[in-house]
């Protein structure tokens, strides 16, 4: 009940008290299993992220499950709890016996739903989305995948993997102009990101979702990223079919997803709006769901691996098309496309040139009233041979960093730059417009900015797929235009030199600041585990290795298509999750009070949801010193590494390592290049010294009045010198090495760290909300 008083089961968090059962599905970053709750004898689901394959932050990862674990409505699924045992993190929550509304019509209803499951399904989606939209969060990724069905007919909405908080202020706004989502179900608005987007982005997936619910499919969705990025923006926003589903579906719930799939979001309806809607009258109880949809349906387990064995095998095919289309599209952009720039009109004619069933777009007037019929209007009718090579269940959700149109580029052509890639995630979308560097902890290559652009480093691997560039038509190209292309890329790269220039300085400064800080703050308790730090385990950590921890594990069983990264062999006769590092829980109520109230992140408080605002612990200066300073030695600089350094303090907000790691870098490559000059004036010094030790032997021949003595107290001091520099040189690489080793110990520390402020804040908000809801019952 949404706000009422409940008292609220507690689960357990350590692993050893739930048993795994079967993989019951799997999603562009995590793994979900059917599990068993031991003391309460109760199945449950649990979904399973290895934070350091996900792509997200540990603070999305952090915010999904803050988010789900403060969910109280009977449309969303919440989590019980969450834990973390090495680099896994377990989110705990109810189990939906009926899996989602994507697998079951994968499995039964390939042509999609009859009208009364649809609006059944839909409702029941949309109450979620007006709950989570009245709290202030948008959920990004609403489809048919999602939607997840109880084992009676209930329906709720999962996977707050990419939800936002709408009410965050600062770069949390700004990372609503990063664009998450899967293309297919994302808004216009999301995928241009001039402006940024808002909750309306939900009620265009959802327009998506009923299209996707009716066919089967999402409009769209046999296309690769880039076409359906291309086709949403330029065609007419999909709809049902006025002839082919006529006879399928009423007029009501035609025009029910003409509302939502308008273009400008502010024409679309809100949920609470929509939901008054007459379409969803026609909707049912879950005992129609759990008769008419699940009854025969075999058990979830059986559906999931049924459709992983169908996909396996056309999945390679389709990849290698795919891959082939790929290569295609960066052959013609090796031949000629320039930068990030592309010519829109190319863009259209290249995105023609793929085979197209779709009924031709009719125009239509976006002008037109919400509630007005949209009989021209069209959708992607039902591939007849959807080999196309793109397969949009297994499509990972893209960010597009870029899809700007311009009016005009600096030769006065109409230009639209597009970039699209895998999903990062808002966090380690690294430098924000306003300059600062936004830092993520997977230690990803932060972008390059060219003109106004995010440039990756991969962004000149052009092998890499994932990166689209709509190739430019060499027919079109005039050398004149060529030239002055060439002209700006040149512009804007000496720009970018120099900005990244003036950022190197600042860093440097910024990190001089912070050494001097750490200094002046001493340290803070050791929160790794010992063992981390011995040589072994940081061979293993860089290595990605887990041998060390293996002594950690015990515990009930595993399931039987075992993950990487966790040991499973057997302890006491039966395999199990591996138990978490002590300090290391997240849980929505009973974490250890590991750190003082000074260690707290941020929290906005914005109705009923605390919200930490990642992006202001962004904004906040890193507090780890990681970064060794300069001590001058002679006319050499050496690297040296500040007393507290090695033991470094954390106090503080989180620190993210993707904060440290370019300091760690630009300190190691600091210590290499002195390295390389030692070594070179050495080699300098030994050739003059090579000569000058000739000198007294020659110099004896030619002048016999040349003391003895004098010519030993000569090679003396030489070879002292020599000593000298070799010394240094040992002492460099030493530190060089120790260097190292702490930016092992400071990653591990970080993620250490985060995972006890997420304990503490869970609990804080967990006893908030208990108090609420008790002050709420009491009155
Ligand atoms: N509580 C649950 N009970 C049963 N099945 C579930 C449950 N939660 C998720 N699933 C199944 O697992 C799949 C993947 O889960 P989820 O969507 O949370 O993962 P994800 O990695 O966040 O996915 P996405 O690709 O949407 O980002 C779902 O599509 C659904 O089929």
């Amino acid at each position: 009940m949404d706000g009422g008083v409940c008292e609220r089961k507690v689960y357990p968090v350590t692993a050893g008290e739930y048993q795994l059962l079967e993989e019951v599905g799997q999603g562009a970053s995590a793994v979900v299993y059917r599990a068993v709750c031991l003391p309460f004898k109760e199945v449950v689901a649990i979904k399973a992220l290895d934070l350091e394959k996900c792509n997200s932050s540990l603070d999305d990862i952090r915010r999904e499950a803050v988010t789900m674990s403060l969910i109280n409505h009977p449309n969303v699924v919440r989590a019980y709890c969450s834990f973390v045992v090495e680099q896994r993190l377990y989110v705990v929550m109810p189990y939906m016996a009926g899996g989602s509304c994507l697998q079951i019509m994968k499995a039964a209803f390939p042509d999609g739903f009859d009208e009364p499951a649809i609006a059944t399904f839909l409702k029941e989606t949309l109450k979620a989305i007006e709950y989570l939209h009245r709290h202030g969060h948008i959920h990004r990724d609403v489809k048919a995948g999602n939607i997840l069905v109880d084992g009676n007919g209930a329906v709720k909405l999962g996977d707050f993997g990419v939800s936002a908080c709408m009410f965050d202020t600062g770069d949390r706004q700004r990372s609503r102009k990063t664009f998450i989502g899967t293309p297919c179900w994302m808004a216009p608005e999301v995928m241009e990101g001039l402006h940024g987007y808002d909750f309306k982005a939900d009620i265009w997936s959802f327009g998506i979702t009923a299209l996707e619910l009716a066919h089967g499919h999402a409009p769209f969705s046999k296309y690769a990223p880039m076409k359906v990025l291309l086709m949403t923006l330029q065609n007419s926003p999909p709809g049902l079919d006025n002839e082919r589903d006529k006879v399928r579906f009423s007029k009501s719930f035609k025009e029910m997803i003409a509302m939502c799939l308008v273009k400008e979001p502010t024409k679309r309806p809100t949920a609470e709006k929509l939901l008054r809607h007459s379409f969803f009258k026609h909707a049912r109880t879950p005992d129609y769901i759990s008769r008419h949809i699940l009854d025969g349906l075999p058990l979830l387990g059986v559906v999931y691996k049924n459709l992983k064995n169908v996909d396996t095998a056309p999945a390679a095919q389709k990849k290698t098309d795919f891959d082939e289309q790929e290569k295609k599209s960066q052959t013609e952009y090796q031949r000629g496309v320039s930068s990030w720039n592309f010519d829109v009109e190319d863009l259209k004619a290249q995105s023609a040139l793929i085979p197209d069933d779709v009924n031709p777009p009719q125009t239509v007037k976006e002008s037109d009233s919400e509630y007005a019929e949209s009989s021209s209007r069209c959708y992607s009718s039902e591939p007849e041979n959807s080999d196309s090579g793109y397969s949009p269940d297994k499509a990972v959700p893209v960010t597009i960093h870029s899809l700007n149109v311009e009016t005009a580029n600096d030769a006065g052509d109409h230009v639209t730059r597009v970039r699209s890639g895998p999903l990062p995630n808002p966090a380690q979308s690294a430098k924000s417009t306003n300059g600062q560097i936004s830092v993520g902890t997977s230690g990803r290559r932060e972008p390059k900015h060219i003109g106004r652009f995010d440039v990756f480093d991969d962004d000149n691997d052009l092998e890499s797929p994932g990166w689209h560039g709509s190739p430019k038509g060499e027919h079109r190209k005039g050398d004149e235009r060529e030239q002055v292309r060439k002209d700006r890329e040149e512009r804007d790269q000496r720009n970018f030199e120099e900005k990244e220039c003036r950022e190197d300085k600042r860093e440097q400064k910024f990190s001089e600041e912070k050494d001097r800080d750490e200094n002046r703050k001493g340290l803070s308790g050791p929160l790794v585990p010992e063992r981390a730090r011995d040589g072994d385990r940081d061979r293993e950590h860089r290595q990605g290795g887990r041998a060390g921890d293996r002594g950690s594990f015990s515990g009930p069983l595993l399931p039987t298509g075992e993950r990487p990264g966790v040991d499973h062999r057997p302890a006491n006769g039966v395999h199990g999750i591996p138990r978490p590092l002590s300090g290391t829980i997240v849980k929505d109520g009973l974490e250890e009070r590991s750190k003082g109230p000074a260690q707290k992140v941020p929290v906005v408080q914005r109705g009923r949801f605390s919200v930490t605002s990642d992006d202001e612990e962004l904004e906040d200066p890193p507090q780890v010193s990681s970064r060794g300073c300069m001590s001058s030695q002679g006319s050499q600089q050496l690297l040296c590494i500040p007393a507290s350094s090695s033991s470094p303090n954390l106090n503080g907000a989180s620190v993210s390592v993707g904060a440290i790691v370019p300091q760690l870098q630009n300190a190691l490559n600091l210590a290499i290049m002195q390295q390389d000059a030692l070594m070179h004036i050495l080699s300098g010094m030994n050739s003059n010294e090579g000569t000058n030790s000739l000198r007294p032997c020659n110099a004896s021949k030619r002048n016999s009045s040349v003391s003895a003595g004098g010519e030993y107290s000569k090679v003396e001091s030489q070879s002292e010198r020599e000593r000298d520099y070799h010394q240094q040189i040992a002492e460099l690489q030493g530190k060089l090495s120790q260097l190292l080793e702490e930016y092992q110990v400071l990653k591990m520390r970080n993620v250490t760290l985060e995972r006890q402020l997420n304990a503490i804040y869970n609990k804080e908000e967990e006893e908030r909300i208990r108090k609420e809801e008790a002050a709420k019952g009491n009155q």
